[in-house]
Formats: C-alpha cells, structure tokens, sequence
C-alpha cells in the first residue's frame, strides 16, 4: 500500500539511481569527523542532501551533508557522509529516512559508525569499538505508528541486530591490522548534551560500554527493513564523570587522529561482507 512514506522513498530512490547510484551493495553512515572515507570512493557520484527529494540537511560540524556512491573495497558503495541525529529536531522517521532509500537502492548490508565516550572504563579515547549490541535510551523508537508490511513486520527481531558474522569479519581484519579493537554496548541517548556523571555511572551499571547520540534509530529501522548491519563506534573520548570539558572539537580531534585506521579497518570490512 503506497502512504506519503514509501512514495517519499520511491522519489528519493529514484531520483538518486537518475543520478546513476546503480544497485549499491554495502550501505555506510559515516559519523561524526569520519566522512573521510567516502572521498576515496572510486568512480564516485556525489549528491548533496539538499539537493535529493525528501532528504533532511546535515547541521552539525564534522558532518559533511552528501551521499557518495563508488568502489569502495571492491564494493558498490553508497556512503552518507554526515548523518541526521534526533537532537538536531528531525523526528524519527526523517532521522531513519536514509536507511530506507539505501534499502531501496538495493543495499543489503549497512555498515554503521560513530563517535561515542567511553563508559567501560578499560577504554582510551581513540580506540574503535565493534559494537556487539545496543541499548535504547531514547525513549522513542523509529518504528512507532502504523506499520507498513511492505517494509517491514509490524513487531522487529532484534536478538542479532549486529550480525554475528559481521562481528567476527571485523575481528578478523582488526587482527590483521594489528588494530587493538574492543567489542562493547552502544548505548544510545537523544542528545544533545553529553551524559551527566550520574548517568554514565547508570550506562556502566546497565552494562553499556560507550555512550552515544545516534546509531540506535538507524539500526532498528535497518532490521527492520531486513538489512545486515555492522557498527563500529571511534571512542572520542572518556564519558562525563572520567574526564571533565566534554566537548565536539575534541570529539573530531580525535576522529581526525585515528582517521587513517579507521579507513583502513573499515574499507577491509567492506572488502570482507
Ligand atoms: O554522529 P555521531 O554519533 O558520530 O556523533 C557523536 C554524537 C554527536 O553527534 C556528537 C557529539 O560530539 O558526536
Ligand atoms: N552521548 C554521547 N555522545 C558522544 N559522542 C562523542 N562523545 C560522546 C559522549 O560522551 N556521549
């Protein structure tokens, strides 16, 4: 049953394969300070959000606000280079809006990253993080309202929302690269502000490993629509309580200082879905 949504997708799926976006592989959402990636994309077709139906703008610095596709790891890529977050006052659906166009374009599986403080206190700011599963702290969910069974079952499996066997292929080129890689929970709040000390005591108590303010819709709305995902987090920095000033120029200060393993670690993954 075609709604206002799935004819919104279908116009900005459309518009995107016009612009010669053929049937990409691998869905990637570069997050805070780490676009970089997506520059080196081969044969790259470039789109600005604002230039693509339907789409939201990026409003946060460190996120560049285009689509990329291109040969990225011997992958058909479409890259987000720069993200949408529910602090930024998009509502759900607008911040999940993305992974359903990838999804349309032909995507199967969805490579999620972003920057996040560490809660597990066995974390150093400028480590990359596999993320094992997450935790909802939003307190909304993408999938609110009426389901569209053309997109997704009304009630969404989430026992494997990060594929185990992604999981394991990240290890795996995290081993090769001698990459010193931890495996934690994603605990996802709204945003904007950084946790309280009392909060990130809770996150820890509740078995979180890092705390971050996007990544969570994404990935529901990615089950939802059947995708595989894997999520790499880049710890920026230690969680409010372990250091004090928390603040987004140290955050893509330190993308910015581990980008080159990052790119590394992320374009092999690619190689390996
Ligand atoms: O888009 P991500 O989740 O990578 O960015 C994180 C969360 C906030 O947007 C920002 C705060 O510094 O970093
Ligand atoms: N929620 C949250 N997001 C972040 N993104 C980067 N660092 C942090 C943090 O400490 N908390």
């Amino acid at each position: 049953m075609a709604d206002k949504y799935t004819q919104a997708i279908e116009k900005a799926s459309t518009f995107l394969e016009s612009k010669g976006m053929e049937k990409p592989e691998v869905g990637l959402i570069l997050g805070s300070g780490l676009g970089e990636l997506a520059n080196e994309a081969e044969n790259a077709v470039v789109v600005p959000y604002e230039d693509i139906p339907e789409f939201p703008v990026s409003t946060v610095e460190g996120h560049a606000g285009q689509l990329v596709y291109g040969d990225l790891g011997g992958k058909k890529v479409v890259a987000m280079q720069g993200r949408f977050h529910y602090y930024e006052g998009y509502d759900m659906q607008e911040v999940t809006f993305p992974v359903r166009v990838m999804k349309a374009l032909g995507v199967k599986s969805l490579v999620v990253t972003n920057a996040a403080g560490g809660v597990n206190e066995d974390f150093t700011p400028g480590d990359l993080m596999i993320i094992t599963d997450h935790i909802n702290m939003i307190g909304v969910n993408p999938l609110h309202g009426p389901n569209n069974n053309e997109l997704g079952p009304r009630f969404t499996d989430m026992s494997s929302a990060y594929n185990k066997e992604y999981q394991a292929v990240i290890e795996k080129v995290a081993s090769q690269q001698n990459i010193d890689v931890k495996k934690g929970v994603y605990m996802g709040f709204s945003g904007p502000t950084y946790e309280t000390p009392a909060e990130v005591r809770m996150a820890r108590t509740l078995g979180g490993d890092a705390a971050g303010m996007s990544t969570v819709p994404e990935v529901i709305v990615a089950n939802h629509a059947g995708l595989k995902v894997a999520g790499i987090s880049c710890i920026t920095n230690y969680a409010a309580g372990m250091q004090e000033n928390l603040n987004h120029d140290e955050v893509v200060e330190v993308t910015t200082r581990v980008r080159e393993t990052f790119k590394s670690l992320v374009k092999s993954v690619i190689e390996n879905l």
